[in-house]
């Protein structure tokens, strides 16, 4: 398929799902189980790829940056490729190197899909961002079961010391956590528990499915469209409370 076809055919805008959480907390596997039995209608981005580029800085400095803070991260490139893609133009994303910490020299080129996943520590965080979400999601585990999950994936898959691992999860990583990440969880209309459970992960998965049966470019009342209704009536009816009550 042309991408010419695929923007004729694909829904515009795609279904975006936001995917948040704690490091360890299950993100990714969640992303991934969901875009895997879906298909190809699902695209995965992760916002770890769109950390700022350090190359700039030395090794030893980029080891000592706070990663877990929202300015270490690229808004502005990451606003502008979702609302690419969710409006059917690919993008170039951008690749990381987490053993180097550092921006790779590649781009790859994503097309387009019916659904988009964000998926990350901040996928909530942004306002922007937030708004361009038709699903928002956390994924909420215990600090315990992350960090044990984080300590694994950091020593083995990323080339790092335990001891290294240990500091930065007091110093930054958990600081951060209580302050940037835990508050998003008010933001979510879904919080799944324990990261890849079987139930909650079929239930996106028949939602997503849901949203794909019910686009067709022009169809009216889709389940998306339903929702955004539902949504936009409950907010322009609620107001908010009177602090002097
Ligand atoms: N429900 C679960 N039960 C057990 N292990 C899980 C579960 N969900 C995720 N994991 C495991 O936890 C680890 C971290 O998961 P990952 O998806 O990489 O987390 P995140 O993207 O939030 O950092 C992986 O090894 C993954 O297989
Ligand atoms: O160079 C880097 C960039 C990021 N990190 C850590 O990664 C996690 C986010 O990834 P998860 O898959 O959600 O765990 C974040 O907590 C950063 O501390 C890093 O160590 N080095």
């Amino acid at each position: 398929m042309t991408n010419t076809d695929q923007q004729r055919t694909m829904s515009i805008p795609s279904f975006a799902i936001g995917i948040a959480g704690g490091t360890g907390a299950g993100k990714t596997t969640v992303a991934r189980t969901v875009a895997d039995t879906v298909g190809e209608a699902v695209t995965r981005i992760p916002i770890d790829n769109y950390y700022e580029d350090l190359s700039h800085l030395d090794r030893a400095e980029r080891a000592d940056v706070n990663y877990d803070h929202p300015d270490a991260f690229e808004w502005d490139l990451l606003r502008e490729h979702l609302e690419s893609l969710l409006m059917g133009q690919p993008i170039e994303m951008p690749q990381y190197d987490f053993e180097r910490h550092t921006r790779t020299d590649d781009s790859v080129r994503v097309e387009p899909t019916d659904v988009i996943v964000l998926e990350g520590i901040l996928a909530l965080h942004d306002d922007e961002i937030r708004e361009l979400l038709d699903l928002r999601v956390y994924v909420m585990t215990d600090a315990d079961v992350r960090i044990l999950r984080r300590i694994e994936r950091d020593v083995v898959e990323r080339g790092r010391e335990l001891e290294g691992v240990i500091d930065q999860y007091l110093e930054t990583v958990k600081p951060m956590h209580e302050r940037f990440v835990e508050p998003t969880k008010k933001d979510a209309d879904v919080i799944i528990p324990e990261g890849a459970n079987r139930m909650a992960v079929d239930l996106l998965v028949e939602k997503v499915q849901a949203e794909l049966g019910g686009e067709h470019g022009d169809a009216v009342d889709t389940p998306r469209e339903r929702a955004r209704a539902e949504r936009d009536e409950l907010e322009s009816t609620v107001s908010p409370l009177d602090p002097t009550e």
